[in-house]
C-alpha cells in the first residue's frame, strides 16, 4: 500500500531551485534512505514533506490519514531545538500534548518511550546538560511518541558517535517493521543497512531512484570478483578469461550474466597462480553514490 505520493515536487528561493520537479512514493513499511552531497535539497524536501515550508509546486499526497496527516506523521528535523530549562519527561509530554495524545497514561508512555531511546537515566535531567546525541534521542523521542505510521527523519544519526549511531539504528530497524521511514543521511553505511529503496538528489534534481538491489544491479554489482595477490595477475587473468572482465587494481570482476561460479572455478583451477578468493561482487553503496553523483 502506498503511504506518501510525492508529485513534480519543486521548491524555490528566490527564483533558484534548492528542489525541482521530484517524484517518488512509499510503500507501506518500508525505509527509503534520501541521499545526496550537501546543498542537494534533502533538507527542503524533508521539510516540505513534513509541512513546515510551502512548495513552490507540485503535491504530496498522503494516503490514510483521514483529515490531518500530522496525527500519523512523526518527523525529526536535522537540528532539533529545546527549551534548556525543561526535563526531558516535560518536553516530551509537551510534544506529546502538541500531537493529539490523549492525557490518560501519559506520562508512563513518555517514561517509556524515553526508556527506548536510551534516556531512561535522564527523564528528569534538564535539557541543557544534555549531549549533542542525548539531544538527537530525545528529538527522536518525540518524532515518535505518538506512534505515527510515517516517519520523517533528517539526517537521524550524523550528529552521534559510531556507538550511538549503532544503537539509534538498531532501534530504527526496530520501528521499521511497523512503521514506514523515510530519513535523509550522507552516511553510506547505514542506506545501505536499512534501506528497501534509494533515492538520489543531485542538485535538487532526483538523478537515481530503486531498489537497493536493482541500483546495485545497475551500477557495477551481482557478479562475481576474483581478488589477486598482485596487479600482473589480475591482468593475466582478465586477458586469457573468455568472458568480459573488468580489471581493478588486483581485483577482476566479471558480470553474472557472463559467467557462472562453476564456469569461473573450472577456469581459475587451470590458470596460472595469484588467486587470493572468488567471491560475489556486492558494489559499496559508496562506490555507486560516486558514480551517480559523478554523472554529467
Ligand atoms: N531558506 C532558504 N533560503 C534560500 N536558500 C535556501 C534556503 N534553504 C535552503 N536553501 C538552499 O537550497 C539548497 C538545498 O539546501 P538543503 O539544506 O535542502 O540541502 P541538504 O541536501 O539538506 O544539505 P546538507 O547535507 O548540507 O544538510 C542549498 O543551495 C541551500 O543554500
Amino acid at each position: 500500500m502506498t503511504v506518501l505520493e510525492v508529485s513534480n515536487l519543486t521548491k524555490r528561493f528566490d527564483g533558484v531551485a534548492a528542489v525541482e520537479d521530484i517524484s517518488f512514493s512509499l510503500t507501506e513499511h518500508t525505509a527509503t534512505a534520501l541521499i545526496g552531497p550537501n546543498g542537494s535539497g534533502k533538507t527542503t524536501t524533508m521539510s516540505m514533506l513534513a509541512g513546515l515550508l510551502r512548495p513552490t509546486s507540485g503535491k504530496v499526497r498522503f494516503e490514510g490519514t483521514g483529515g490531518d496527516p500530522r496525527a500519523t506523521i512523526g518527523f525529526l528535523p536535522q537540528y532539533p531545538s529545546f527549551f534548556p530549562w525543561m526535563t526531558a519527561i516535560e518536553y516530551l509530554e509537551m510534544a506529546a500534548g502538541l500531537s493529539g495524545m490523549p492525557q490518560r497514561d501519559l506520562r508512563a508512555e513518555c517514561e517509556k518511550t524515553l526508556g527506548f531511546v536510551g534516556l531512561a537515566s535522564s527523564v528528569r535531567k534538564r535539557i541543557g546538560g544534555f549531549s549533542g546525541g542525548m539531544k538527537q534521542r530525545l528529538g527522536l523521542a518525540q518524532a515518535i511518541i505518538h506512534g505515527p505510521s510515517l516517519l520523517l527523519l533528517d539526517e537521524p544519526v550524523s550528529a552521534l558517535d559510531p556507538a550511538g549511531r549503532r544503537e539509534v539504528m538498531d532501534m530504527l530497524k526496530e520501528l521499521g517493521e511497523t512503521t514506514t521511514i523515510l530519513y535523509s543521511t550522507h552516511i553510506l553505511n547505514d542506506a545501505e543497512e536499512m534501506t528497501d529503496q534509494l533515492l538520489f538528489l543531485r542538485k535538487g534534481k532526483l538523478i537515481e531512484h530503486g531498489a537497493l538491489e536493482d541500483v546495485r544491479r545497475k551500477y557495477g554489482g551481482n557478479g562475481f570478483r576474483i581478488r589477486f595477490t598482485d596487479e600482473g595477475s589480475a591482468l593475466r587473468f582478465a586477458e586469457g578469461c573468455p568472458w568480459t572482465a573488468q580489471r581493478e587494481d588486483s581485483d577482476v570482476r566479471i558480470p553474472a550474466e557472463a559467467a557462472s561460479m562453476e564456469a569461473i572455478l573450472q577456469f581459475a583451477a587451470g590458470h596460472a597462480g595469484g588467486i587470493r578468493s572468488i567471491g560475489k561482487d556486492t558494489v559499496r553503496l559508496e562506490e555507486i553514490f560516486l558514480k551517480v553523483v559523478g554523472q554529467p
